[in-house]
């Protein structure tokens, strides 16, 4: 029995959404998909074929009508069932974009007896009726989603399968060494050579690790990354903040303690959406608004992707009032570079907000720093659920590498469990449902 309220409850409903975004726009889409989806195309549409009587793979053009009154004219693209997004039978009506008229186009469906899809319905169904594995749903919503280039060639690798492919190789190294493992069982005087036990395993763990490396890149290239400027007052961290976004973001005067409050700003760099934060300049101090200001710049730093300190060129270095958060990964920046040098440091990247130089060094560098050494070529981890699998994957396969054969063969079988899930092949309904929680509606 299933719940009321799980994805798979009212799968042979015809259903209808809204599929481009709110708004007016040339062009809206309204799709409806089901076994009743061109039965209620036929009830909503005039053109010279009824949808009903079209092949798959057809558009008709024609007018839309409620009863008698006229919605808008356009086009209904008609697909037969097993050939079409979801699997089913759908009609799409591409009308003119506006809210009035989809919405009136959306309710005819309604009246016509589809119901209102749930949010990502369509690719729930596409992925029920094995059309789209689960990593590769998530793609489509990465696609969905995708505010830079990095994310969108992210996800279209996903969905063309490329990720689920990385991971389906390292189930086939698996199955042989837990092959190799069985056979020991059975003959253990025969042995088994090491390139059927020992060598696929030591591959498989690399395999993982390499996936595993990706999952930050693929983190913050879609979800974007927190980047914390501090720095001692006057250390130009406002100019820096203005230097990077092309525009006077942020107040910058000759006086230490100008910037109090902090302030974010956002931009692309390295193909990652980051959210550069501008922090009040550490020192001790009695007033008690710039204090305040300290203390949040020290906890933006403790909670940013990346920090960036910033330490004045020009002057004599002076240590930093506080400890740096000792996880936080950090880049340091030579600031005021256009002046004559008061210090050096190798380790420092040299820039001037003034006059621009080491910019583009500082924003390759916080590219690398961002995206670590994951292959721009291949296929990443793009969600915390498919990271997730792969930790507890590697975890089992860990083990085995340490075990005696009959528990490193349990070890195998669970490592198989946890990718297995990650393309959905084995997955508990409540993980699947948790994917499509969050699709919009119409997708
Ligand atoms: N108008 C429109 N544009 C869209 C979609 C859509 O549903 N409607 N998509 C979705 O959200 C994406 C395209 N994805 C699609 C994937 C498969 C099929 C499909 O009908 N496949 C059949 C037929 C193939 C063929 O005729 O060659 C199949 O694979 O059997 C359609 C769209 C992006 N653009
Ligand atoms: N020559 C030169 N001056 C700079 C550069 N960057 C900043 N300055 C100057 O340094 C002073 C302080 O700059 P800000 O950007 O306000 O420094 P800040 O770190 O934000 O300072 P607080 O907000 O007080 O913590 C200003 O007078 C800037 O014009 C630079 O690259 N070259
Ligand atoms: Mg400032």
């Amino acid at each position: 029995m299933t719940l009321a309220r799980s994805s798979r409850s009212g799968l042979q409903d015809t259903i209808a959404a809204i599929a481009t975004a709110p708004g007016s726009a040339g062009v809206g889409i309204v799709r409806v998909s089901g076994p009743q989806a061109l039965a209620i195309a036929d009830g909503l549409f005039r053109g010279k074929r009824r949808p009903s009587r079209t092949p798959g793979g057809r558009f008709l053009f024609g007018e839309l009508h409620a009863g008698g009154e006229l919605l808008d004219e356009g086009l209904c693209l008609v697909f037969r069932g097993p050939r079409s997004y979801t699997g089913e039978d759908v009609a799409e009506f591409q009308t003119h974009g506006s809210p009035a008229v989809l919405g009136r186009v959306l309710s005819r469906t309604l009246d016509l007896g589809a119901r209102l899809a749930r949010p990502g319905e369509f690719t729930l169904r596409a992925y029920l009726a094995g059309r789209l594995d689960l990593a590769q749903a998530e793609a489509v919503l990465g696609l969905v989603e995708a505010s830079t280039e990095t994310a969108r060639r992210q996800s279209a690798l996903g969905l063309s399968g490329a990720l689920s492919e990385r991971v389906t190789q390292v189930g086939h190294l698996l199955t042989r060494t837990l092959a190799a493992i069985q056979a020991l069982l059975d003959y253990p005087e025969e042995g088994v050579p090491d390139e059927d036990r020992a060598a696929p395993l030591a591959q498989a763990q690399a395999a993982l690790e390499d996936l595993l490396a990706s999952a930050h890149a693929g983190r913050v290239s879609t979800r974007g990354a927190r980047l914390a400027l501090i720095g001692r007052p006057n250390a130009g961290k406002s100019s820096l903040l203005n230097a990077l976004l092309g525009y006077e973001r942020s107040i910058v005067t000759p006086l230490p303690g100008t910037t109090r409050d902090y302030l974010e700003a956002g931009l692309e760099l390295a193909g990652v959406p980051v959210t550069l934060l501008d922090t009040a300049g550490l020192r001790d101090t009695e007033d008690v608004i710039e204090a305040a200001g300290v203390r949040q710049a020290v906890t933006l730093a403790e909670n940013a992707d990346l920090v960036l300190v910033l330490e004045d060129g020009s002057q004599p270095r002076e240590a930093l009032p506080i400890a740096l958060p000792a996880a936080a990964s950090v880049l340091h920046v030579r600031t005021k570079a256009d002046l004559p040098a008061a210090w050096a440091d190798p380790a420092a990247l040299d820039v001037s907000a003034k006059s621009g130089a080491g910019l583009p060094a500082l924003r390759e560098a916080i590219g690398a720093a961002l995206l670590g050494d994951a292959t721009r070529g291949e296929a990443w981890l793009t969600t915390e659920r498919q990271a997730d699998t792969v930790r507890r994957a590697l975890a089992h396969v860990q083990a085995a590498r340490t075990l005696p054969d009959d528990l490193a063969g349990y070890e195998l079988e669970e490592a198989l469990h946890a990718l297995a899930e990650l393309t959905g092949q084995d997955v508990q309904e409540d993980v699947v449902d948790a994917v499509f929680r969050n699709f919009c509606v119409g997708k």
